[in-house]
């Protein structure tokens, strides 16, 4: 498998399909030939996860991983096999009539005996018909459970990886896992795992019977064996191979389809349209040309198991017809071994599709469990026991910070969120309270080896009821400094504390109900506008969810058709951006954290727009701590401080006049003009009094 598999590049693109991780309706990097306007070239969509070398496992070994899903039903599957065991058996029963009929009432012109033969005849295939119909009812439905079980899982195993994997993985891939592959693995389980037991036992038996009756035909019929085990084992390797190539495109494709279809507006607005029908068609193509190998190689092996046999029966034939005219063999029994080889045929010449099948299915089997054993985020957990409240350094305790917050405002704020908080952790020295990031380090697992880390040691303290806005030039690491907090990536070196406790000595439940994010993207699912707002807290009830649609300036949702009942999303009725934004911070507020992220909540919203989330924003930072990334003055000037991120690290902390006076990067920052940050490299530094971070204590 693994030696033909696609060589596809891993790229950087951003081809997570999940709602979260991509807002609809923005250009889905990462389709072959399809760059949205103004893009580079055309990046291809990976069939593998990079990280992992493919490993060829044989087919059994890697069906035998299904056997927890199969376990439950082992009863009915196991009584399934036995019933059409049986009803194969009463197939072959059929010639041993025939032979009777043909030497009985046939040779003495028995009427009678001819009319039972045939009622005979009649009675084995209905029995063998209902035999068939009864094995179908018994797996049908524990086998429609055994894939909806895999689905589950695969689904609950998918909400717990990290970032970092949806990151790596495009959506296609795991999308045709949770359908193609789990569909074949349904149709494998109720076809070609029974009848390939059911089918081997039908040829034993009637060899047995073959050699039974005419021992040297028999042995006729058993030669083509060996050249047609040699030749499934060679095509088992090459179909094999082919297998996984086809199922890893067809999980291309379904990238592009769904980047296609969620990224429509973007396709249409730029004129996309044709390159992305070229590259609809280049991968459709390529995954026509794998089938076509595939249908050819199963082709070539069908005709090899069906000439075989046939030449064998020929033979046979010929030999029993000679043996007969000689009188050394009666005619009864010549057309009864001849039934039975042709009896024999059809489970000889499934052999070919059923191994087809099963090996399908064992690819499916190994892309299944390529997800399923990619470690949860929750394993990541035990990352350090150092992290404690007790173990946070006494001198890491603040002193009086160069950069005074804005009179008044961290005060007021703090002294809100006092009266609108929920208990929350154990008291903390007023030193170790807040959000703190000490000496944080982060580099992203993909990135180039030479590279520098995105982070390079951000010391940064902000500080309980204070919000800090954090600025910075693009790529300079702002929103992946935002996504440690709620540990959607878990730090390269040094650590985070919320309230003096490292964040990753905090179970992740408690994690998430202390912090809260909003991403650039208000991302809103196909459920209700009540739902979506809901989703925010574990047990917030109607009251919790009108105090954060009213704390948000969300007001507007009580004017939609069904009120807080309207349901919104993908299918569901188009909110404006300023409307998603507003619902998205309801969602981040309704479970009162403490702590709140915001990326650029303000981003692409019109003036009338801005002023209302602004105000919106305005009611939810004075009653919480918050860190959010800014990239205009409007946004900034909600917080009460300023810092600067820049080459990695927090390069100035201060308010927004007092960077304006001080810091040359800010005030180009501020005016619009971005200094270039080439390559995660710090940017152009600009001359001015650079406030010097090791200088600044109360980081
Ligand atoms: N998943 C990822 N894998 C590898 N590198 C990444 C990943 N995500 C971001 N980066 C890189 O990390 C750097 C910082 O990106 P980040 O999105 O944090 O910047 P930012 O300051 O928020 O930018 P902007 O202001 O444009 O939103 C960039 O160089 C980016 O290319």
């Amino acid at each position: 498998m693994s030696d033909t598999a696609p060589a596809h590049q891993d790229t950087a693109a951003p081809t997570t399909g999940s709602p979260v991780a991509r807002p609809a309706g923005e250009p889905a990097a990462g389709g072959p030939g399809t760059p949205a306007a103004g893009e580079p070239a055309a990046k291809e969509p990976r069939t593998r996860d990079a990280g992992e070398p493919a490993r060829r496992r044989s087919v059994v070994r890697s069906l035998l991983r299904l056997w927890p899903y199969v376990r439950p039903v082992r009863v009915r599957l196991f009584g399934a096999a036995v019933v059409a065991i049986v009803a194969s058996s009463v197939s072959l029963l059929i010639p041993l009539v025939l032979k009777w009929l043909v030497d009985g009432p046939v040779a003495d012109r028995d009427p009678g005996g001819v009319w039972l033969g045939g009622a005979l005849l009649l009675g084995l295939g209905i029995a063998e018909a209902a035999l068939f119909g009864f094995r179908r009812w018994l797996v049908a439905r524990p086998l429609a459970g055994v894939e909806a079980t895999m689905r589950a899982d695969l689904y609950r195993h998918l909400q717990r990886l990290p970032v970092s994997f949806h990151d790596r993985w495009p959506s296609g891939q795991l999308l045709s896992r949770a359908t193609t592959d789990l569909m074949l693995l349904r149709t494998f389980l109720a076809f070609p795992l029974t009848f390939l037991v059911v089918n081997g036992a039908t040829i034993i038996l009637g060899f047995a019977i073959l050699l039974d009756q005419r021992w040297q035909l028999g042995l006729v019929l058993l030669c083509p064996v060996v050249p047609l085990v040699v030749l499934c084992s060679y095509f088992e390797s090459r179909y094999s191979a082919a297998a996984r190539l086809s199922q890893d495109q067809a999980g291309d494709l379904t990238t592009v389809v769904e980047e296609g279809v969620l990224g429509i507006r973007i396709i249409k607005g730029f004129g996309q349209h044709r390159s992305q029908e070229r590259a609809f068609r280049t991968l459709s193509r390529r995954l026509r040309t794998t089938e076509l190998r595939k249908a050819g190689l199963l082709a070539t092996l069908w005709a090899l198991i069906m000439t075989l046999p046939e030449l064998a029966i020929g033979a046979a034939l010929l030999l029993g017809t000679v043996q007969v005219a000689d009188g050394d063999l009666s005619a009864g029994t010549l057309v009864a071994f001849l039934s039975t080889a042709l009896a024999l045929r059809w489970p000889v010449e499934s052999i070919g599709f059923l191994l087809a099948i099963s090996q399908d299915s064992a690819t499916a089997t190994d892309r299944y469990f390529e997800v399923m054993d990619a470690p949860a985020a929750d394993a990541a957990d035990t990352i350090t026991a150092a992290g404690t409240a007790d173990a946070v350094s006494p001198d890491a305790a603040p002193t009086a910070g160069t950069a005074a917050p804005t009179a008044g405002a961290t005060g007021s704020s703090a002294a809100t969120a006092g009266t609108t908080r929920p208990a929350g952790p154990p008291a903390v020295t007023a030193g170790t309270a807040g959000l703190r990031f000490e000496g944080v380090v982060f580099r992203y697992a993909d990135a180039p080896p030479d590279e520098p880390p995105v982070l390079r040691g951000v010391d940064l303290h902000i500080r309980p009821g204070e919000s800090m806005a954090l600025v910075g030039a693009t790529g300079s690491g702002k929103t992946t400094l935002t996504a440690l907090v709620p540990r959607l990536h878990e730090v390269t070196a040094g650590r985070i504390t919320v309230d003096g406790r490292d964040i990753t000595s905090l179970d992740r439940g408690e994690l998430r109900s202390l912090v809260a994010v909003a991403f650039e993207e208000p991302t809103l699912f196909s459920a209700t506008a009540g739902e979506n707002v809901l989703m925010g807290a574990e047990g917030a009830g109607p009251e919790d969810l009108e105090r954060a649609l009213a704390v948000a300036q969300a007001g507007f949702v009580h004017t939609l058709p069904q009120g807080t009942g309207t349901q919104v999303g993908e299918q569901g009725l188009s909110l404006s951006g300023g409307q998603r934004q507003r619902l998205a911070l309801a969602r981040a507020v309704v479970g009162r954290p403490r702590y709140l992220v915001l990326d650029d909540p303000l981003s692409a919203l019109d003036v009338h727009t801005e002023a209302l989330v602004e105000a919106a924003l305005r009611e939810v930072l004075a009653s919480t701590t918050a860190l959010i990334v800014a990239h205009r003055p409007s946004t900034v000037l909600l917080a009460d401080r300023v810092a600067l991120l820049s080459g990695g690290r927090i390069a100035a902390v201060g308010t927004h006049q007092q960077l304006l006076r001080e810091n040359a990067e800010y005030r180009l920052l501020m005016s619009g003009h971005q200094p270039e940050a080439p390559d995660g490299t710090a940017p152009a530094t600009p001359s001015g009094p650079l406030r010097d971070p090791e200088e600044d204590a109360d980081r």
